[in-house]
């Protein structure tokens, strides 16, 4: 069947604090090239891997994965709240398939997601019930994590799974590069912050404007120098984007979660997204960068990537 690639980095600050004009219109050609690399694939069904940010998946029980036979976004950052326009059989074949190749995978009926998976279809797609999608999330903020090599199993799976089904699937990673925005972490966490992250009581609208306000300095503070967090790492971004380019995916099976932190900060495991789409596109051969876009953009705290890749013919 046929099937393409789009990795896009996701920011909340996009589009509330913005860069300089030049940079503005360069990320804006490159989506607009992504969207029209889009139009020309024409997909009926968008598999969309992104993490979450405590909004939908708690530590009172936080899987590695988990696929939605539903899910509703939550409203975070200005991200459009309500329904995603879930494709619930594609979804639950998908699920099936997985597990009959002995890839362990939780099911949600009721999802949760955030500006993780909202962004990529408000950018690409124009909202959030304009195409059909499976939405598959891949935990990038919550440790302990497993080895990539896993994130790679269930890409390659679902990839599988979707050759089988009679549809033009588009791979879509939400997430990444380099950043280290600050999100809250468990260990050493007040006990209220704690109770939040463990059994995900809502916020109140004052929490979180209060979170979003706290995101937005820390971008303030990433432009003035004063950050003290993981600085945006270029040089490991595009390492990163050169390997999943190459489909050298036997080289980031080799990839450790430490190394992860240490090159690209707590947030750089949102890169599991684009190890999970690209695994996707390889179940079904060896396939090109049809187009790259990267800078770094200490005002969205991103190493921002934006690129397309369809198989080889
Ligand atoms: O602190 C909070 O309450 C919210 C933090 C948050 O959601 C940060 C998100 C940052 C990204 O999604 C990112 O830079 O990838
Ligand atoms: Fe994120």
């Amino acid at each position: 069947m046929p099937v393409a690639l789009v990795g896009l980095s996701h920011s909340p600050l996009m589009g509330t604090n913005q860069p300089a004009d030049e940079t503005v219109q360069r990320v804006d050609a490159a989506l607009e090239e992504a969207r029209a690399f889009v139009r020309d694939f024409d997909p009926d069904l968008v598999v969309l891997y992104a993490p979450d940010h405590y909004n939908g998946f708690f530590y009172e029980k936080m899987p590695p994965f988990c696929l939605g036979t539903s899910a509703e976004s939550v409203g975070d950052f200005g991200s459009e709240a309500g329904p995603l326009r879930v494709d619930t059989e594609a979804a639950k074949t998908i699920a099936g398939s997985v597990l009959e190749q002995d890839v362990d995978l939780t099911i949600s009926a009721r999802m949760k997601v955030d500006h993780g998976f909202v962004q990529p279809l408000e950018v690409l797609f124009g909202g959030i019930d304009t195409v059909d999608v499976v939405p598959v999330y891949i935990n990038g903020v919550a440790s302990p994590l497993g080895p990539v090599r896993r994130v790679r199993a269930l890409g390659e799976a679902i990839g599988r799974a979707a050759a089988d089904l009679d549809r033009r699937v588009l791979f879509l990673a939400s997430g990444g590069l380099s950043h280290d925005p600050p999100v809250p972490v468990l260990e050493g966490a007040p006990p209220k912050v704690a109770d939040a992250l463990i059994e995900g009581t809502p916020p109140t609208p004052e929490q979180r404007a209060r979170g979003e306000k706290r995101v937005l300095q820390g971008a303030l503070d990433y432009v003035a120098g004063t950050s003290g967090r993981r600085e945006l790492n270029p040089e490991w971004d595009r390492l990163v984007l050169d390997t999943l380019g190459k489909g050298d995916l036997d080289r980031v099976d080799t990839w450790t979660n430490a190394w992860f932190e240490a090159e690209g900060g707590g947030s750089a495991h949102e890169v599991r997204t684009w190890i999970a789409a690209h695994a996707s596109l390889s179940a079904q051969g060896s396939y090109t960068v049809r187009s790259r876009f990267y800078e770094a953009i200490p005002e969205w705290i991103a190493g921002f990537a934006v690129t397309t890749a369809a198989p080889d013919a």
